[in-house]
């Protein structure tokens, strides 16, 4: 059988990395910058108040209690404010500009709140309560590098400097084809023999929250033929906008209706069984396509092979071709909670639960690939090395964490 790091290899290689994009503020998220950002202006743009209250020369409050007649009203957003002269206050919100000449705010706190004029109790020091321009950010500062994945403070960050669109690392482009003449579609009825198509829409979830682009084609039967037209015909549909890799779903083990590994074998992709459980039968080479060439991936149709060979796969493979600085899911150890056993010469993927501050981690369901539920119960994997057979509770395993 085939070593698992082989396959991941012979899957790394079939996608390099995508192209710069411009993407608007709203689609950044959890795209990685291509190119340096420069801060045309600084932050803050210019020197403001922190506070609502009044701008004053702090010189003026010498003595306090002291009364100054109130000439200006600033609220945020002026433009056009007037200087301060010698012996006034201006009232002033928070984030307006400061008056030229005024060297500090009194919060409305510490005074009588006049609109005429304005009787101050405290003094306050030349600065205080102002927000001097250039504090955050400098004109011609690189705020965020090339490579950094965009969250909601580094769009914030974005937005605050001007920048309506970003260079962005291209999303690879998911197609996701499920086979088998049993599926039905969510939401229609089931007939003896029949159970509802979920892997598809399982994969293509996997891949938007790995930050790829998913599209979900409709399920095909165990047939070459019309697997071969629905993949070539949704392929030459894209022909504008490439798709970066393919991913099936069921047909590759040893049956009598192997519908993708009769599709591709000799075609491109090569297939293996892969030393681990779930998720043994693999294949992974190119199609060609009407457009060209494709990467192809074939998942087995178990659902849960389908999404351990995913995340053991594809998706460390995906975000790394998008830049993704963290491509792998966080790993860390924990102590097993109960005692299991596992086949020897496969490397198992078990579904846990873990408790960070016992640095435990709980089995959640048996070894059964077809155990979806416990998958959807699980926040971590945790896996048995390939020559290990049994492991004693309390003893050290590597934990995958799902949610990381
Ligand atoms: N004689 C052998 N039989 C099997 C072997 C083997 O080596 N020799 N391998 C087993 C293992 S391990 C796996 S994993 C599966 C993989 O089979 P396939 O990838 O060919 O998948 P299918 O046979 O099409 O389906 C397997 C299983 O999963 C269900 N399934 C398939 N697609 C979906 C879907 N889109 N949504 C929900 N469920 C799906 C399908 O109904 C089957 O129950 O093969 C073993 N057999
Ligand atoms: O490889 Mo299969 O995934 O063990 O059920």
């Amino acid at each position: 059988m085939r070593p698992v790091a082989e396959h991941a290899a012979a899957v790394a290689a079939l996608l390099g990395p995508t192209a710069a994009e411009t993407a608007t503020l709203a689609d950044a998220r959890g795209r990685v910058l291509a190119e340096d950002l420069v801060a045309p202006h600084p932050l803050p743009p210019f020197a403001n108040s922190a506070m609502d209250g009044y701008a004053v020369r702090s010189a003026d409050l010498a003595a306090t209690p002291v009364a100054l007649p109130v000439a200006a009203d600033v609220p945020a957003g002026r433009t056009d404010g007037p200087p301060l002269a010698p012996g006034t206050a201006h009232r002033i919100m928070t984030g307006a500009a400061l008056p030229e000449g005024a060297d500090a705010v009194v919060q409305v706190e510490w005074t009588d709140g006049g609109t005429e004029q304005v009787r101050v109790e405290q003094a306050v020091d030349a600065g205080q309560n102002v927000r001097g321009a250039g504090e955050d950010v400098t004109a011609g500062q690189v705020v965020l590098t090339a490579g950094t994945l965009l969250g909601p403070a580094q769009i914030g960050l974005a937005a605050a400097i001007g920048a309506g669109t970003l260079r962005v690392r291209r999303r690879p482009r998911v197609l996701v084809l499920s086979t088998g003449s049993e599926l039905v579609a969510p939401g229609e009825p089931l007939r003896h023999g029949q159970i509802h198509e979920s892997n598809g829409p399982m994969l293509a979830a996997a891949v938007d929250e790995a930050g790829g682009r998913g599209e979900l084609l409709r399920f095909v039967p165990d047939d070459v033929e019309q697997f071969t037209r629905t993949l070539d015909d949704a392929l030459a549909a894209r022909a504008d906008d490439p798709v970066d890799l393919v991913l099936t779903s069921g047909g590759v083990s040893a049956g009598a209706y192997e519908v993708v590994k009769d599709a591709f074998t000799g075609r491109g992709v090569t297939f293996s069984k892969v030393a681990m459980q779930p998720g043994m039968p693999q294949g992974a080479g190119h199609h060609r396509g009407p457009t060209g060439e494709v990467a192809v991936v074939t998942l087995p149709g178990n659902p849960v092979s389908s999404l351990v060979s995913f995340e053991v796969f594809v998706r460390p493979v995906l975000r790394a071709a998008f830049g993704h600085p963290q491509p792998e899911r966080p790993r860390v150890r924990a102590r097993l909670a109960e005692a299991l056993s596992s086949p020897a010469g496969r490397q198992q993927f078990r579904r846990g639960r873990i408790d960070a501050v016992a640095g435990t981690v709980a089995p959640v369901g048996a070894a059964g690939s077809h155990l979806l539920a416990a998958l959807a119960h699980a926040d971590c994997l945790f896996v048995v090395d390939a020559q290990v057979t049994r492991v004693e509770a309390g003893e050290s395993v590597e934990v995958w964490l799902l949610d990381g």
